[in-house]
């Protein structure tokens, strides 16, 4: 249990949260349009950046498990990086919602392995053992300068990292215009080590 939370899990100033709740609720959805208006090209060849900038953070794949994700609603498309950390000897994992307000668990993907709809229509890898990532890659919404993550309000991420036995290492990714004042962090949220953003060519 993470501080903040009693035993089933009430906020500490549940008065507070409902205003925090709230502001979540229209700053993600003035992101994501954000995003999606950003010209795919464009989204492309940022994509493109971020993965160099993950390069320069991780260094050395081999033997990591490192997870992704697949791409939705803009997020950067990070597929081609995802292929070359197998090439390169290192192992990738894709999040899987099992339930709803729960830990999200990492199952083993490889370009090629079937997939079928998960949660929300999202991809997820159809077999596969699950895995405990050293690295996880985190899609952002908006980021804060404490790297606080603002996601989708699942609190998936959240929960993930507090539930997991050993800390990885979470890298927040995406574009500039996703990097925000405050994200008004409540005791629940847990800050991310990295951020790697990419801004658009001039
Ligand atoms: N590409 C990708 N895959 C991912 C994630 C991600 O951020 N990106 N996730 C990272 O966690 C998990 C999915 N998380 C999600 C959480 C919420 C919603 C969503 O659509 N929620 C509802 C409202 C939620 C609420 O307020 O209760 C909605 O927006 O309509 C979608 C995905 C696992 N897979
Ligand atoms: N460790 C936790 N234990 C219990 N509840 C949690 C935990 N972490 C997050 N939550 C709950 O999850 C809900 C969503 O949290 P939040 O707004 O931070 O989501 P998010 O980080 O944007 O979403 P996501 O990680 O899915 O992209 C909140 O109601 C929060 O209380």
């Amino acid at each position: 249990m993470q501080p903040g939370y009693s035993a089933g899990g009430v906020h500490a100033d549940p008065v507070a949260w409902a205003d925090v709740a709230r502001w979540r609720k229209a700053e993600r959805a003035r992101l994501i349009e954000a995003r999606l208006a950003i010209p795919a090209e464009i989204r492309a060849a940022m994509a493109i950046k971020i993965a160099e900038g993950l390069d320069a953070e991780i260094g050395d794949v081999g033997g990591k498990t490192v997870s992704l994700y697949w791409p939705f609603r803009g997020e950067p498309d990070l597929r081609p990086w995802m292929a070359s950390i197998i090439e390169r000897g290192g192992r990738a994992a894709l999040p899987v919602v099992v339930e709803k307000a729960h830990p999200l668990v990492f199952r083993a993907y490889r370009p090629g392995d079937r997939l079928e709809k998960g949660v929300w229509n999202i991809p997820i890898p159809a077999e596969g053992e699950s895995v405990i990532p050293d690295v996880v890659i985190s899609p952002l919404v908006g980021v804060d300068p404490a790297n606080f993550r603002l996601g989708y309000g699942g609190g998936f991420f959240d929960r993930t990292l507090a539930a997991l036995p050993k800390k990885p290492l979470v890298i927040g990714v995406g574009y500039n215009m996703q990097r925000i004042a405050t994200i008004y962090p409540q005791p629940h949220d847990i800050p991310m080590d990295r951020i790697v953003t990419a801004s658009a060519p001039v």
